[in-house]
């Protein structure tokens, strides 16, 4: 898979072994965060990485900020991004089972290196499971067409 990867300067560290662990695990990574620990705002790395997600540049993304949040809360502002804050493995896996989450996200300052890990393996390695599921799934979308 083609995975995104985005963070602010509160997560520079983490990123940098959060991409090396999902290379590892076979995948190709595409790194639109910051590598300097110079502060900067999220809701611009979320924007860019939603849009990346939407328009299909990468399959799914993962996104880190001091919490996670504002992060992804960025990024589920653009229609198509289903972004889930994680800070465990069953909800990890539960995002993708249940949500088909197209983005993870998750705190630098909340979890662990190890547990972060975890989190995005239990994610990458999970799968829709469709049927009811599938029908919500379409219901988020069908939100997104009543925004004006
Ligand atoms: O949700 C927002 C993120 O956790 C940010 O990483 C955080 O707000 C950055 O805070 P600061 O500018 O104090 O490093």
């Amino acid at each position: 898979m083609k995975v995104g990867i985005g963070n602010d300067h509160a997560a520079v560290e983490l990123k940098m072994q959060i991409k090396e662990f999902i290379e590892s695990m076979g995948h190709e990574v595409v790194n639109y965060g910051v590598d300097t620990a110079e502060s900067c705002n999220y809701p611009e790395i979320g924007e860019k990485v939603g849009r990346a997600v939407a328009d299909g540049e990468v399959d799914c993304a993962v996104l880190i900020c001091g919490t996670g949040v504002g992060i992804s809360i960025a990024a589920n502002k653009v229609n198509g991004v289903r972004a889930a804050v994680c800070s465990d493995v069953t909800t990890a896996h539960l995002v993708k089972e249940h949500n088909d989450a197209n983005i993870i996200a998750f705190g630098a300052r909340i979890v662990g290196v190890e547990l972060a890990k975890d989190i995005v393996k239990a994610y990458l390695n999970a799968e829709f499971l469709g049927g009811r599921h599938a029908t919500r799934v379409a219901m988020l979308a069908d939100i997104e067409k009543r925004n004006k």
